[in-house]
């Protein structure tokens, strides 16, 4: 029997959990299951959105649990769509949102990834965030996963769309947030 730690991470979303699993490999300090349920699309600001997402899958779980919550924050429009990008992607798409931008002509934006950990219900949210820095520009690249094909991380010629999947995983705002908490895990067994 493994007595490794036993997480559960509550996603709805399946390119989000092949990414966290490409990223943390197999030196994890903990037994990562998945559970497929799709939890209410939170308002608020980010670190909100995600306590409160965090304490909604802890007491549907009743153990500890993991969640994520993904933002992609436009600086012309002072952070938004931030947590809400989910509705904008859904109704205009990876083209509308290099579009919603062309009367500021700025096209700056962070994509910002949330872990929130809760050891279970009632216990403390501990958030792990990580940012990436980029521009929005006309969609290219594979549209299998979000506003990928839109999003052109600073200091690459491509977007996360036309990169490969392991150069996004080394750069990408996920893979900085995961690395934030392998290392509280790591951290807690020592
Ligand atoms: O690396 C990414 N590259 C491109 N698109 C991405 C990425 N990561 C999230 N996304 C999309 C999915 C969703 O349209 C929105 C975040 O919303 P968000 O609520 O965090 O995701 P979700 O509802 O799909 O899954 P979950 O069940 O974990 O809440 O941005
Ligand atoms: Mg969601």
């Amino acid at each position: 029997m493994s007595l490794q730690k036993e997480v559960v991470f509550v996603t709805g979303n399946a390119k989000k959990l092949e990414e966290v699993v490409a990223i943390l490999g197999s030196q994890v300090p903990f037994k990562l299951i998945n559970k497929k349920i799709d939890l209410p699309e939170l308002q608020g600001d980010v670190d909100e959105v995600c306590r409160k997402k965090c304490h909604e899958a802890a007491s549907i779980v009743q153990g500890p649990v993991i969640v994520e919550d993904t933002c992609l924050c436009f600086k012309a429009m002072g952070g938004l769509p931030g947590p809400y990008i989910k509705w904008f992607l859904d109704k205009i798409g990876p083209d509308g949102l290099h579009k919603m931008l062309k009367g500021f002509d700025d096209y700056a934006a962070d994509a910002v990834c949330t872990f929130a950990y809760s050891a279970g219900p009632g216990c403390e949210v501990l958030l792990f965030q990580g940012r990436t820095h980029g521009q929005i520009v006309e969609p290219r690249g594979s549209r299998d996963f979000g506003w990928d094909p839109c999003f052109q991380p600073e200091g690459y010629e491509k977007t996360y769309g036309e990169l490969e999947k392991e150069e996004k995983n080394k750069i990408s705002h996920r893979s900085k947030a995961v690395q934030l908490l392998k290392e509280y895990f790591v951290n807690l067994k020592s």
